[in-house]
């Protein structure tokens, strides 16, 4: 019999918490929390409806003992969070981030992070449609799992999928990665189209144009721009930006009715990382000279530079071009 693996959960947000809860059917897993919880708490304020299975460990000390470890903090966090870690990992531990979106200020992608702050270390990016209430309750589901090393990526894929969420191994971590901190974006437009009552067909548009434009930027990036079409992509888009359940989307509603986004953060205390993203992104499209007309309209409409009508009227008087 082989023994069980020992996972460490850095991060006690909704998904972390999530991801606890399935890996501990397969592993010994140890959960980190920023904010220390008292001796023998089994619920968490980010997802307070799930009791943790006995199989976690609740801790705020960072590990320095376990074979694989998960970062599962908002992207703004990552950096000295990774910093912390790299002080007390042997140095072959496998690190995989579970973030989506970009570093402010310096453009960069999880990953990058990493290779900075832990340089040397393997690492992997996980991404995929999954809302973490479904996957903390055992809810099917299927998410991408992505290094540039095959060997690596196949073993830690086959090391981490669990009963009931099935990983899908990829060697395209800067698509998936772009993928994931994309869909965040779009999803918030999506869900100004919604809010502003512009109309079903109007979401869908969005989707799908914007899928294209983000697509362009992987490829001219180096990544491989169908990643966009896959469960890191599409497949997170159909879930975020069509669900109520999506904190980006609901965030998208509300400025589309005409709450500005200082209010709304303001009453909520989970990210919706593509805010801090949008910006990220656009510029990020401009530095590759890529179009990315969707993308800019959201970033000014989160900004409050533009109105959801002069957003509509900005896109519909582009040239017509090919698709
Ligand atoms: N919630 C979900 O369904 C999913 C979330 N994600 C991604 O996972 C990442 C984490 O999101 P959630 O767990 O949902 O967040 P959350 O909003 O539920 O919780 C954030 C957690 O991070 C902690 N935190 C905040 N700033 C920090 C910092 N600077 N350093 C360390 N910890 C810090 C907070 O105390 C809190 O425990 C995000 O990049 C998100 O896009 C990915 C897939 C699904
Ligand atoms: O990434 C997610 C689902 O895959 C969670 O989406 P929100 O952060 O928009 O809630």
């Amino acid at each position: 019999m082989t023994s069980q693996p020992r996972i460490a959960v850095i991060g006690a947000g909704a998904w972390g918490i999530a991801l606890a809860c399935t890996l501990s059917r397969i592993a010994h897993v140890t959960l980190w929390t920023r904010t220390p919880v008292p001796d023998g708490t089994r619920t968490m304020p980010h997802l307070p409806q799930v009791t943790l299975p006995d199989g976690i460990t609740v801790t705020s000390t960072l590990p320095s003992e376990a074979d694989i470890v998960l970062l599962v903090v908002p992207t703004q966090g990552l950096r000295d969070t990774s910093l912390a870690l790299q002080q007390r990992l042997k140095p072959d531990v496998p690190v995989v981030t579970c973030c989506k979106g970009m570093e402010q200020g310096t453009f960069m992608l999880p990953l990058e992070i990493i290779a900075q702050t832990m340089p040397g270390r393997p690492a992997a990016v996980l991404s995929g449609p999954n809302f973490a209430i479904e996957v903390a309750q055992g809810m099917p589901a299927a998410a991408t799992l992505a290094a540039a090393d095959l060997p690596f990526v196949t073993e830690l894929t086959r090391r981490l999928t669990t009963p009931t969420l099935r990983l899908y191994a990829s060697t395209d971590p800067l698509g998936v990665q772009l993928a994931g901190a994309a869909k965040n974006v779009i999803a918030i437009g999506a869900g100004i189209s919604v809010g502003a009552k512009m109309g079903e067909n109007a979401r869908a548009a969005i989707i799908t144009r914007a899928l294209a434009e983000t697509a362009r930027l992987v490829n001219a990036m180096g990544g491989e721009g169908r990643t966009m079409y896959g469960l890191a992509g599409m497949g997170d888009l159909i879930l975020t930006a069509t669900g109520a359940g999506s904190r980006n989307y609901s965030l998208g509603v509300a400025l589309g009715r005409g709450e500005n986004v200082e209010d709304i953060l303001a009453k909520r205390d989970t990210v919706a990382e593509g805010v801090l993203t949008a910006p990220t992104l656009k510029k990020l499209g401009q530095r590759f000279d890529i179009e990315t007309p969707i993308i800019n309209v959201i970033t000014r409409l989160i900004s409050g530079e533009l109105t959801p009508h002069q957003a509509r009227d900005e896109l519909l008087d582009r040239p017509p071009c090919f698709e």
